[in-house]
């Protein structure tokens, strides 16, 4: 569907009103998880009358809200959104009819919704009804709220952050296997706060046979900016890349509130039959030479609405992940230290014999934690 965009996506005080409501919108990180994160901002003579944002799935979404703290005042508003209006009914009503229902003006949304359920027909419902839509204000920074829910749609796989520890010289662990901990508190509360807005935390079964992860949340509402204080804090779920059913029934993230799955490609036998009884779900996959196929557990991920993925595990699966194009971020905390050469590296990566082959990277961001680096970066596949 072909939706006409103005040449200069937005006037500055349309920008102004979709960067306001793309802040509202961020106050979902946490929480509307497998809906995508929505601020809308409603404008009459200047004014904003109205603002809301989406909470969680099920509840009402950022539209009705500010149309209900609008009230009257709606009527010839401009709205600002930054997702377009859905047009369908799913867990709520469709909100292109309530903003027709409410007699505005003009809609400006930031993108248009990838879910085939609406694509384009919000907008196109709104225009048949005579309201003045304009698409693509800020559309980069709407996109970037929704990482997940748009590749998900868009590619039929989540969004993948592979995040790493490191010393200064890329060592996440010595020969020993001993990596606790290379990096500071601070930097391990900043993956907190990751895991927090991630749909699953994938790991591998050699992380869980060395470190008996518990790849959970351990951060309290309080602590998760747009949470109210008694919001529960939702458990990402966890899952375990293991081909032939060897997480011990007794790992530690079996027993915690949140769902498991373990992924592998053997036959089910008993091992796999303690698993399931100590609470875990188990999924066969297809094979790719002799281990779990990547591609096909992130289709099957993307499947069960996993937006965000969080790859929490050691050099062969991040390898195995960055080989298979399949990590769209690299989340690198780097600690000051030297762990020396015989320590393990970051990703197990064979066949790069030449400058040529390498795997280019560009760089999203640089910041401090506490007395780490962290670094964000795209490979370039
Ligand atoms: N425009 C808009 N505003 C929001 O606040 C939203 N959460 C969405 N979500 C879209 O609707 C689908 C979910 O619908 P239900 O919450 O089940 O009714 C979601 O997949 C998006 O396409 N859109």
């Amino acid at each position: 569907m072909a939706l006409s965009r103005p040449a200069t996506a937005g006037d500055g005080d349309d920008r102004l009103h979709m960067a306001r409501a793309i802040g509202l919108a961020e106050r979902g990180r946490y929480t509307t998880d497998p809906n995508p994160r929505v601020g809308c901002v409603l404008v009459r003579d200047g004014q904003v009358v109205g603002e809301g944002w989406h909470r969680r799935a099920g509840e009402p979404h950022a539209e009705p809200l500010a149309l209900a703290q609008a009230g009257e005042r709606a009527r010839d508003a401009t709205v600002y959104v930054t997702l377009e209006p859905c047009s369908h009914h799913g867990r709520t009503p469709p909100c292109a009819e309530a903003l027709i229902a409410a007699g505005v003006a003009r809609v400006v949304c930031a993108m248009v919704d990838p879910n085939p359920r609406v694509a384009g027909r919000g907008v196109e419902r709104l225009r048949q009804a005579g309201i003045s839509v304009d698409v693509g204000c800020l559309e980069s920074e709407a996109r970037a709220l929704n990482p997940g829910f748009v590749k998900r749609y868009e590619q039929g796989r989540p969004y993948v952050r592979c995040k790493l520890a490191a010393s200064l010289d890329g060592r996440t662990a010595l020969a020993t296997g001993e990596s606790k901990w290379i990096t500071s508190e601070a930097a391990r509360r900043d993956v907190q706060r990751w895991r927090a807005g991630s749909s699953a935390i994938v790991t591998g079964l050699g992380t869980v046979l060395g470190d008996d992860p518990s790849l959970n949340v351990r951060l309290t509402a309080a602590e998760l900016s747009g949470m109210a204080a008694d919001d529960p804090v939702r458990q990402p779920c966890r899952v375990v890349v293991d081909s032939h059913w060897r997480t011990p029934p007794t790992a530690r993230l079996l027993g915690l509130p949140g769902r498991t799955l373990i992924v592998g490609i053997g036959p089910r036998d008993t091992a796999a039959a303690a698993l399931e009884a100590a609470g875990a779900e188990l999924i066969r996959l297809p094979e790719q030479a002799g281990r779990v196929d990547l591609a096909a557990l992130m289709a099957e991920l993307a499947r069960r609405e996993v937006n965000e993925v969080l790859l929490e595990a050691g050099s062969t699966l991040s390898g195995a992940a960055v080989r298979a194009g399949l990590v769209d971020e690299i989340l690198l905390y780097q600690a000051p230290c030297l762990m020396g050469q015989a320590a393990k590296g970051l990703f197990d990566l064979p066949g790069i014999d030449t400058m040529l082959d390498r795997v280019g990277l560009e760089i999203l961001e640089v910041r401090s934690i506490g007395r780490d680096l962290r670094i964000r970066a795209r490979p370039d596949l």
